[in-house]
């Protein structure tokens, strides 16, 4: 080929990648002198490297930033000057041979270079954390020397999987069943003395975390290329925190979070800790993808890196009581609970899945607008809480803000709730709480004197659902122990009208409550829409919840679902509870309620 049809070849290529560039990230690029440029026909899929890109383009004039976009075979040079824009351009293209098999670079110049769109940029999953250089090289290496005299002397008794090598210490974690053997510690492989200065130095070092020392060892002996696939450790058989120590070299560990689809690359430091605490420990899965190469960042953008072998400690400790982490998407526990509550059921949605998305979600949005509009206690509920004697011990199952958690000081009060974001008030209030599902109380049988229930039933989704809510309640209380139930009611004019009604001022805009406008029903997944301070047009419902944002004419309005209740059935439904007695039924402000005594 001529050199004039070789010059052409190439113009037509740059013209190409120049409108790929442009549709891509909707930058302009040309040949006009500016203070960035654009490499057309380089970049992360081509194998191009963050600090080889650099150091060639630093020769000519100061650069601050290279970026790298996973998976573009071009990339950018964010540069000090338009005059070093310019000499690096003159220096580097159509000469510097950093393409793909030793080809030739080209460049054009552009105003803008794109905002970081790679999973390293986003915020780490909340509670987890990395300790960097957390062990010496020296412990390292007795560490390593440990693992592979155990690995080589074992007959691979608990399994390698292709590239992947493990050994189980304290308890074999069956892969098979994803579980432990509580019942079979491995008497002959206890947890070794190695790891035993480790968690002296881990309490020094974060004083506030909480944390057992671990029971379960498993070490991962990875040959590069190899992973292990995302998944969460099973909750019902660890405690929270699990840690994992990085030996021999670091590795980069995907975390994803089914509910949104959130996905956060994580580089973890060869000798490095990482604890994965709270919502990462339960609510994100972790894996490690197989590949030979990971892509790291490095100085504001991102490298690729060769891996190397890798040897993990993975540290845990049992947990015997089943898990009520409140993440329920990947919690076996609450899986299980689901399972037994929904057997006979049929259903066109799955209840967990609705009360998930237009209860738990919802609560988790509005729990500070929400708590603001719930201070004064009901009458009712307070005389209720006060008839208790001293000593008393009482469970409020939905305890929202708590604000039924200060009164009776003379008994013992423990809050639970779902949401979060509700718990959170609670807990700067200084009250006793836990996070649980009302379908499952991690509470032992027989234990509590009293219970209430304020406005929680009447969310959850089925029947079932909704008698097993109340059957935990008989479950925790003792013999003769009382429990109170209100839920909204259907029919909301009984008597007089309720409060909630009587607040249907068109004028009235401070409420939050008032958000709708009288209208035909309109329908969210064949759920009908309700309009607020009316009646209930129907039993199962979704009541908009508005927000109005103070400084802003912003208004955000979320759905949430509601079973509202006709006038025996509340009372139906604990009659069908073999071992409690309704005592006593009535209508409070649009509400239908009921005390119960335990047989
Ligand atoms: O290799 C690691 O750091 C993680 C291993 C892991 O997630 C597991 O064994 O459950
Ligand atoms: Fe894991």
């Amino acid at each position: 080929m001529s050199s004039k049809s070789m010059e052409r070849k190439a113009g037509r290529k740059q013209k190409r990648c120049q409108n790929m560039i442009t549709n891509e990230t909707q930058i302009q690029c040309n040949d006009q002198p500016k203070q960035n440029l654009v490499v057309c026909n380089a970049g992360l899929s081509t194998g191009l490297k963050n600090d080889v890109l650099l150091l060639e383009a630093m020769q000519f004039g100061s650069v601050l930033q290279i970026i790298l976009l996973p998976g573009k075979s071009y990339s950018f040079i964010k540069c000090k000057s338009v005059q070093d824009s310019v000499s690096i351009y003159n220096g580097m293209n159509a000469k510097s041979t950093l393409g793909q098999n030793g080809s030739v670079l080209y460049l054009l110049y552009c105003d803008d270079v794109p905002e970081n769109v790679s999973p390293w940029d986003r915020e780490h999953p909340s509670g987890l954390i990395i300790i960097e250089d957390f062990v010496t090289e020296l412990e390292e290496e007795r560490l390593l020397k440990r693992a592979n005299d155990d690995l080589s002397a074992s007959d691979a008794p608990h399994g390698s999987m292709k590239h992947r090598h493990v050994f189980h210490y304290g308890y074999e974690f069956k892969y098979d069943i994803n579980n432990v053997d509580a019942t079979r510690p491995l008497l002959e492989k206890p947890i070794p003395d190695e790891c035993n200065e480790l968690w002296p130095r881990l309490k020094s070092k974060m004083p506030t975390l909480l944390f057992q020392i671990p029971n379960q060892v498993t070490v991962n002996k990875y040959e590069p290329g190899a992973g292990i696939p995302p998944h969460c450790d099973t909750h019902s058989a660890f405690q929270d925190p699990i840690f994992s120590l990085s030996l021999n070299a670091g590795i980069v560990m995907e975390f994803r979070r089914l509910s949104d689809g959130s996905h956060v690359s994580v580089w973890l430091p060869r000798r490095s800790l990482l604890i994965m605490s709270k919502e990462s420990r339960y609510g994100w899965t972790h894996g490690i993808t197989p590949r030979k190469t990971d892509i790291i960042p490095v100085n504001d953008g991102l490298t690729v890196i060769e891996r190397k072998l890798r040897v993990s400690f993975t540290f845990r400790s049992l947990k015997f009581n089943g898990c009520c982490c409140g993440f329920s998407a990947l919690c076996d526990t609450y899986k299980k609970s689901q399972r037994t509550a929904d057997e006979n059921v049929e259903k066109l949605v799955i209840p967990s899945e609705l009360e998930l998305r237009n209860v738990h979600k919802v609560y988790d949005e509005i729990a500070n607008h929400f708590s603001e509009t719930r201070h004064s206690p009901w009458p009712k509920v307070g005389q209720f809480i006060e008839s208790f004697t001293q000593g008393s011990i009482l469970f409020d199952i939905g305890c929202g803000n708590g604000k039924y958690l200060s009164l009776n000081a003379s008994t013992l009060k423990i809050g639970c709730d779902r949401s979060h974001g509700l718990l959170n008030v609670c807990y700067e209030r200084g009250f006793n709480i836990f996070q649980c599902d009302c379908l499952y109380l991690p509470v032992r049988s027989n234990c509590a004197d009293g219970c209430i229930s304020i406005a929680v039933i009447h969310h959850l989704v089925t029947k079932e659902r909704r008698l097993q809510a109340i059957s935990e309640m008989s479950r925790i209380l003792v013999a003769g122990g009382r429990g109170l139930i209100y839920v909204w009611s259907k029919n909301q004019a009984k008597g007089t009208k309720s409060s909630y009604l009587r607040q249907n001022k068109r004028n009235n805009r401070s409420d939050s409550d008032t958000s709708a406008d009288l209208g035909e029903l309109k329908f969210f997944d064949g759920l009908p829409i309700h309009t607020n301070r009316t009646q209930f047009s129907h039993s199962d419902m979704l009541v908009p919840w508005t927000r109005k944002d103070e400084s802003s004419e912003n208004q955000e309005t979320f759905l949430r679902f509601y079973h509202v209740f006709e006038e025996d059935e509340l009372t139906e439904l604990c009659e069908k509870v073999s071992d409690i007695e309704v005592i006593e039924r009535y209508y409070d402000q649009g509400n239908w309620c009921v005390i119960f005594q335990k047989k």
